[in-house]
């Protein structure tokens, strides 16, 4: 299931202005990779161009490649809908569907889809993903209530269901920590290093620890100066990003000289 992403020189548009410049990276399959750097340098930019959502804004655009498993996303074939279902994303805020039952939020995917499918094979559904998100044992016997009557970490489990309910090949990660307590952001850690089993993870997190706890890789992005785009400055294992990254950038941002 999980893919291979490369990208090679890649430069992010708003209209205008270009907000990331001269991104290449690859991230193998199984894996995860964070991406940290300062405000504005462009993280969540860049992760919204690996599922073509960056597009959705009015003017936005890209130039450049990114193949997942060889095949570019930006090749004039490629329909950007069906590389948003491929591609899996996970916001900073839950965002469960507030009208919907718990079951009818981990199947809103497949039912935006299209798809037909069994109340038995939606019931299997249901229970996988939910498992798989860590969530099953404490909703299973109230799948029926609203999935806005869980709290913030089970909201934010149950938006994990959702995003691989459909089975995606890759999951994205805006972080997905950033509006948790302490104890509901371990609980999405160790659900991020299950999942990586079988799928291809990116994450941007601005917390470090975060970062140094979940990835396997580690990506900095940095900005030379404000108004100038976003580069990525080093991707390297996580632990030598952390103990000894190459450029000095990267050490004065991790140990928290600026940022
Ligand atoms: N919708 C938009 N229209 C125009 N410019 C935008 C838009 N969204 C972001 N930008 C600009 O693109 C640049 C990168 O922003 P982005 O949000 O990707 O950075 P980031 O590293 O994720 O920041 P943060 O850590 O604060 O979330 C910034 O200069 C930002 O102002």
């Amino acid at each position: 299931m999980a893919q291979r992403i490369d990208v090679k020189d890649l430069n992010i548009f708003y209209g205008e202005f270009k907000a990331v410049a001269d991104v290449e990276m690859s991230v193998e399959p199984r894996s995860v990779t964070a991406f940290i750097g300062p405000s504005g340098c462009g993280k969540s930019t860049f992760l919204r161009t690996l599922n073509r959502m960056h597009e959705v804004i009015p003017g936005a655009h890209v130039q450049g490649s990114v193949a997942m498993d060889g095949v570019d996303l930006y090749g004039s074939d490629i329909d950007p809908v069906a590389v948003r279902r491929q591609v899996g994303m996970v916001f900073q805020r839950p965002n469960p569907f507030p009208t919907m039952s718990i079951a009818e939020n981990v199947l809103a995917g497949i039912k935006l889809n299209n798809k037909r499918i069994s109340k038995s094979d939606a019931d299997d559904v249901v229970e996988q993903s939910l498992r798989h998100a860590n969530l099953w044992n404490e909703v299973k016997d109230r799948l029926n209530r609203p999935g806005s009557g869980l709290s913030g970490g089970q909201q934010q489990r149950l938006c994990i269901a959702r995003a691989i309910a459909v089975k995606p090949q890759v999951l994205l990660m805006d972080e997905p920590c950033s509006a948790l307590d302490p104890i509901s952001t371990l609980a999405i850690e160790d659900l991020i290093a299950e999942l990586k089993s079988d799928y291809t993870i990116v994450i941007v997190t601005h917390n470090m620890q975060q970062a140094a706890r979940v990835s396997d890789r580690t990506a900095f992005f940095n900005l030379a100066a404000t108004g100038e785009p976003g580069r990525l400055v080093e991707i390297d294992e996580t632990s030598t990003i952390f103990s000894s990254p190459r450029v000095q950038a990267t050490e004065d941002y991790i140990s928290g000289r600026f940022g």
